[in-house]
């Protein structure tokens, strides 16, 4: 993976405009959707159990973020997993506020168990509260904000790696991309963007607009919203712009620009 491949990746959601099934919280369906839609793929959110199971069957990926979790909403998550390792499609997960509740930690759990193609996106303290006490740290979130940064869960993150065969996004001010073999940094982005709710989950449903084209790494998607938050805000006063302008940037962002931006490294 390098940049000519995130380049290629883009050019692919765009030429393939995938079809991605979001299973999402309240607060940020419109923001991912149109998220989505910019970037060149095609959302849709659903969970009603009498249509899952068909949506899914022509669905490229399917993303599944707790962030307004409850009793029923959890039956259908695992229903529409079951339903993706069916057709052998990449599910995104999307634990949000993971370690805030029992209910979010252990619901993150069960979900990543049975997940058979994953690709796990959180923020740092996520990722250390889903690792738990195995890995060897102590999250510090609050609600769904991180207080860590996300060196502090690169050794969660590889703990996760191993034991549910995925990748692992942990975003914050440097995003870490971490798989079986490789380990990828990335210094994109802009201090603005965490005033923006949703930022992250647009971020995982972008993962999944990326997964649905065979990018399963995580890293394409992270690349194209770092660099695409960081134009937008430089032409924001503030996080009520910057969330229109992400959705202009992201549907402007050509290939030379991106390439241009990049700093990513690499490792492994
Ligand atoms: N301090 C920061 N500097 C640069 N980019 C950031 C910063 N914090 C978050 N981002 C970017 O914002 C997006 C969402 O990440 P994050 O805020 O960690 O997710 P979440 O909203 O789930 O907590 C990612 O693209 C990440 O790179
Ligand atoms: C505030 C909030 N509460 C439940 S879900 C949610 C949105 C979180 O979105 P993000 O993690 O992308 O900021
Ligand atoms: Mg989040």
């Amino acid at each position: 993976m390098n940049t000519q491949t995130i380049v290629t990746a883009l050019s692919a959601v765009r030429a393939q405009k995938p079809l991605v099934l979001n299973i999402t919280n309240y607060v940020v369906m419109n923001n991912t959707a149109n998220g989505l839609l910019a970037v060149g793929a095609s959302p849709i959110m659903a969970h009603s159990r009498d249509e899952l199971a068909e949506m899914m069957a022509f669905s490229g990926a399917l993303v599944v973020n707790i962030g307004t979790l409850d009793s029923v909403w959890i039956e259908r998550m695992r229903f529409a997993v079951e339903q993706a390792n069916q057709h052998g499609k990449p599910v995104v997960l999307d634990p949000v506020g993971c370690g805030a509740s029992s209910l979010r930690t252990e619901t993150s759990r069960r979900i990543a168990e049975a997940a058979e193609c994953l690709i796990i996106r959180g923020n740092a303290s996520e990722i250390i509260a889903l690792a738990g006490a195995e890995a060897g740290s102590k999250a510090n979130g609050k609600g769904v904000d991180s207080l860590d940064a996300s060196e502090a869960a690169v050794d969660a993150a590889r703990y996760l790696v191993q034991h549910y065969r995925c990748s692992v996004v942990i975003s914050g001010e440097t995003d870490v991309i971490i798989t079986e073999n490789s380990e990828f940094r990335l210094h994109n982005g802009h201090a603005m963007m965490p005033f923006v709710t949703g930022m992250g989950c647009t971020l995982s449903a972008l993962t999944g607009a990326f997964a649905a084209v065979g990018e399963t790494t995580g890293l394409a998607a992270a690349a194209v919203l770092g660099v695409a938050g960081e134009i937008a805000a430089e032409q924001s006063a503030g996080p009520g712009s910057l969330q229109l302008n992400l959705l202009d940037a992201l549907y402007c962002l050509d290939a030379e620009t991106l390439m241009q931006r990049l700093k990513l490294t690499s490792s492994g």
